[in-house]
């Protein structure tokens, strides 16, 4: 039997980190090992796949930019149009694997898989997840089952989709989870067993082209509170904000001190998304603000930091809010 050529995207990450002590579970360095000792830990992936690796960047994905997605996003298409590479992995920092997820969710222009990976400790920790992890990851990105259900992430036997999934916990093995709406699938076996996909658009079905793109708009995101005031959002619109995520409290509310300020940005021309802050649900539009009439959007059931994602994707092809609404509604 053929094998599938996997090639493996390595950005650093906690998966490439190291401690001083095999219980060092905290307080390690990020991003220190390469891609080519990564696979060395894990000689069971010959069994599976032919793997090439290659190092795109080595950091922590806290410091992961618009750039950095730029260039990973342009790469992951240039390897997908190859006839000799049936799929990829990147391995990733966990703090913002599944903005990248999402991401790439949206600009990748192929059906074949693409899965990103992290671990919770770092390699030279007792019971280090990055290892049965990488190999979850190569096991999946080589599965038939897995073309076209859009970008998946890997950790813990788990499959996940990128729109949904989410980090739940700072620390614990046990992070990643879709709450909810649901992970897609197992790895157990050793093969990658689906039940569920997400019914939005991804990949080749979007409309968006990141090939000439050097730079993306500039979109920040406001953290709704009680007490909250309206200094950080008139910075960001200062500095040169198109668009503004603001993730408010509950259904997406916006404090009664903050609502004309947000109006008045919206009438100079940044564009307003209306996210929560409180991770699950829809926010429902002309439900807590008069979005027709402030011409605001909404974020559906997006994160705050996936909605700054669409919104940036979606002005790069428009300004006008009914389309960046449907936009929302589609992906
Ligand atoms: N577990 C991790 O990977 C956390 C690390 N700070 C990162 O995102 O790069």
């Amino acid at each position: 039997e053929k094998l599938p050529n996997i090639t493996i995207l390595a950005t650093g990450g906690t998966i490439a980190g190291s401690g001083a002590t095999s219980t060092t579970t905290v307080g390690y360095t990020a991003a220190t090992v390469g891609v080519q000792q990564l696979i060395n830990a894990v000689p069971e992936l010959s069994k599976i796949s032919n793997v090439t690796g290659e190092q795109v960047f080595q950091i922590a994905s806290e410091s992961m930019t618009n750039e950095h997605w730029l260039t990973l996003g342009k790469r992951v298409n240039t390897l997908l149009a190859q006839p000799n590479v049936d799929g990829i992995v990147i391995t990733h920092g966990t703090d913002t694997l599944e903005e990248t997820a999402y991401f790439l969710n949206l600009v990748v222009k192929s059906r074949k898989p693409v899965v990103l990976v992290g671990a919770m400790r770092p390699g030279t920790a007792l019971s280090a997840d990055g290892p049965i992890n990488l190999y979850n990851a190569v096991l999946i990105a080589g599965s038939p089952e897995a073309v076209g259900k859009g970008v998946l992430v890997a950790l813990g036997d788990q499959i996940h989709g990128a729109r949904d999934v989410t980090k739940t916990n700072t620390s614990t093995p046990d992070s990643f989870k879709t709450p909810e709406l649901g992970m897609l699938g197992y790895v157990q076996g050793p093969k990658a067993h689906f039940y569920h996909v997400s019914t939005r658009k991804h990949t080749v079905e979007t409309e968006f082209d990141i090939s000439n793109l050097s730079a993306l708009p500039q979109v920040d995101i406001v953290y709704g509170y009680a007490n909250m005031n309206p200094v950080a959002l008139n910075a960001f619109i200062a500095a040169g904000a198109k668009g503004i995520v603001h993730a408010g409290t509950g259904d997406g509310s916006v404090a009664a001190k903050v609502k004309p300020d947000l109006a008045a940005a919206r009438k100079n021309g940044t564009v307003i998304v209306r996210a929560s802050r409180v991770g699950n649900g829809i926010v429902a539009r002309n439900g807590e603000a008069n979005d027709d009439e402030l011409d605001f959007v909404v974020s559906d059931t997006l994160s705050a930091q996936k909605a700054r994602i669409l919104l940036m994707l979606g002005l790069t092809k428009t300004s006008n809010t009914k389309e960046l609404q449907r936009m929302f509604y589609m992906y």
